[in-house]
């Protein structure tokens, strides 16, 4: 578990302010959706919290240490999963232990047992032991994602980062896919942060919520917090009434003010 601190992160790319005085904390094992419309942000906050992105001004903290360059105790999936198609399930998930057993033996898959015990382990995790021989391309997008996972869970990290994972999903797979995380996350103990554009999915999973705004942070809070007021200052413009009632989630309004129950 890691204490992330992010202390006046700003970021921008010319004349565009993606990040603009960004702050907030996280005490170790918070399971946190970031929210925000299309170039709200979201991407570049995780990105430097990767320390795939260097802050114009600001820091990311994790344990007290500056991210100022990827470190293999933060692990990062992505939208487009970036998984290798031609490989099986499990040599995709015993890959993520690439850091410690070096890029040969990975390749070569010369890792020893507790690191290929520890793959199938992971795939067990996201629910695909029985798939662990199957060629990644031959998996539905879903499964893939959660490849994905299981390889992010081998590289044995304290901290989860995930941008917009289930956005390129179907409402189902998407909510499989939330449930493998936070279980994950969970079961290790995992800081987990999330971006996501679903407002449904990150009510029914969420436990805290960053709201951003055009690079600002408008909303920091738990769900009891997470109002309908909440969500508008959030998203603006956009009508935002639908997104607490649909047929993928049990939750309304009116339970939001209780515990999140995947
Ligand atoms: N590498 C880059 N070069 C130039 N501008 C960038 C770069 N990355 C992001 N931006 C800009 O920074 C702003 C924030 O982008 P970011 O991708 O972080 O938003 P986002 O909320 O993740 O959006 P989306 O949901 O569409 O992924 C946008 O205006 C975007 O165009």
């Amino acid at each position: 578990m890691s204490r992330i601190e992010i202390d006046g992160l700003t970021k921008r790319f010319g004349d565009t302010v993606a990040l603009d005085d960004v702050s907030f904390e996280v005490p170790a094992g918070e399971f946190v959706i970031i929210l925000g419309v299309s170039g709200s942000g979201k991407s570049t906050l995780l990105r430097c919290m990767s320390g795939l992105t260097t802050p114009t001004e600001g820091e990311v903290r994790i344990d007290g240490r500056p991210m100022t360059a990827p470190r293999p105790e933060v692990a990062m999936i992505f939208q487009q999963h970036n998984i290798v198609g031609d490989m099986t399930a499990y040599s995709n998930a015993l890959s993520g232990g690439i850091n410690r057993s070096g890029f040969l033996e990975s390749v070569l898959q010369l890792q020893d047992k507790s690191e290929k015990q520890q793959a199938l382990e992971a795939l067990d995790t996201v629910g695909l032991l029985e798939e662990a021989q199957q060629k990644a391309r031959r998996m539905s997008g879903g499964q893939q994602q959660r490849v994905g996972i299981a390889r992010a869970l081998v590289q044995e990290p304290n901290v989860l980062l995930a941008d917009e994972p289930v956005a390129s999903l179907d409402p189902g797979s998407a909510q499989d896919v939330m449930q493998y995380l936070k279980t994950a996350s969970k079961d290790k103990g995992l800081s987990t942060f999330i971006s996501l554009h679903q407002v449904n999915i990150a009510r029914k999973f969420g436990e805290r919520f960053i709201g951003l705004q055009n690079g600002k942070k408008v909303f920091d809070g738990y769900l009891d917090e997470l109002t309908i007021d909440a969500i508008d200052e959030i998203y603006g413009d956009i009508d935002t009434e639908g997104m607490f009632i649909t047929q993928d989630t049990d939750r309304t309004v009116a339970d939001s003010d209780q515990e999140a129950t995947p």
